[in-house]
């Protein structure tokens, strides 16, 4: 049996999501890396392969799109998990970015970036949610956004997907803290990827002098923080209302007990 973890990383061929897989396998994790990009994702596979600290570690690709079908994501996560065991931290990393005007963004763009940001990252948290309320463990981390705290000028259509994830991130982890699984939320500055050197092709003046007080990370930085925040630490619950949401987690705890025991009753009857 293995003793290391097994991390699923979307949007792992590129920028933070592949620092995040390189940080994981330093420390000796099993990866599927999951991107549309097939090329990219050989890439990806091979630089992480450097990183290697056994010769037991596998990286494993799959092309998905995470945003368009359930159904499709639902069975390629099956087929990893089948490959190389049970998920027990599931990064939703893939996502894309843009800034304009709010009268000058193309009106799909609202519906794309919703798609991709949000559902994008619902996929996959629900395809791997059951089996780890069944083992009674796992992580899950969203990559939101500083533009998912506060709404910018430039984000209309970037930040509201990006909020999203984090009404999504605590309601979720209400319901599974007392299966064990950690949520974590992640809200980087911008970062130097290739996804933001593409954004940056059109980013109003506006968004950019506003953006740069808050500087440019190196997606090596924040991946590390960003790893240690969801293995360290016991998730959203530090920050806030602490004594609301306890005693909402005692009422979801309290459920379940009652409804295993009558689970069990009709099971003896
Ligand atoms: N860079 C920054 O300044 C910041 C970024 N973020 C967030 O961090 C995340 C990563 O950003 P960054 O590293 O810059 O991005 P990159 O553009 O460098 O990488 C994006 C990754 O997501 C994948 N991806 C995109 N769309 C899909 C899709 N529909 N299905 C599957 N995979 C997809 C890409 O692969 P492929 O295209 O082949 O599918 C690629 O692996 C994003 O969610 C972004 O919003 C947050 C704060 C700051
Ligand atoms: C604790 C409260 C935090 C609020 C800080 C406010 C700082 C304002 C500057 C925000 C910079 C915008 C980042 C957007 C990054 C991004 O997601 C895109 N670059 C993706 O490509």
């Amino acid at each position: 049996s293995k003793t290391v973890s097994t991390i699923l990383v979307t949007g792992g061929s590129s920028g933070i999501g592949k620092c995040i897989a390189i940080e994981c396998y330093r420390q000796g994790a099993f990866i599927t890396l999951v991107a549309r990009n097939e090329e990219k994702l050989l890439q990806a596979k091979k630089e992480v392969e450097k990183c290697a600290i056994n010769d037991k570690q596998v990286v494993l690709c799959i092309s998905v799109d995470v945003s368009s079908d359930y159904s499709q994501v639902e069975s390629v996560i099956k087929q990893a998990q089948e490959k190389l065991g049970p998920v027990d931290m599931l990064v939703n990393c893939a996502g894309t970015s843009m800034s304009g005007k709010f009268e000058e963004v193309e009106v799909d763009r609202f519906k794309k970036l919703m798609e991709v940001n949000y559902l994008g990252s619902v996929y996959p948290t629900r395809a791997v949610i059951t089996t780890m309320k069944e083992r009674r463990m796992g992580r899950i981390m969203f990559v939101s956004s500083q533009a998912g705290q506060i709404g910018l000028f430039g984000y209309t259509a970037y930040s509201p997907s990006k909020f999203a994830l984090r009404g999504l991130a605590e309601s979720l982890q209400m319901e599974i803290k007392p299966y064990n699984i950690y949520v974590t939320v992640a809200y980087p500055p911008d970062t130097d990827t290739p996804g933001l050197a593409e954004e940056n092709k059109t980013k109003p003046l506006e968004t950019r002098l506003i953006s740069e007080t808050s500087g440019v990370c190196q997606p090596e930085q924040v991946a590390k923080i960003v790893v240690r925040d969801a293995i360290v630490t016991m998730g959203l619950f530090r920050t806030i209302a602490l004594f609301y949401l306890g005693s909402f987690d005692s009422i979801v705890r309290r459920c379940m007990i009652q409804r295993e025991q009558s689970k069990a009753a009709d099971k003896r009857e």
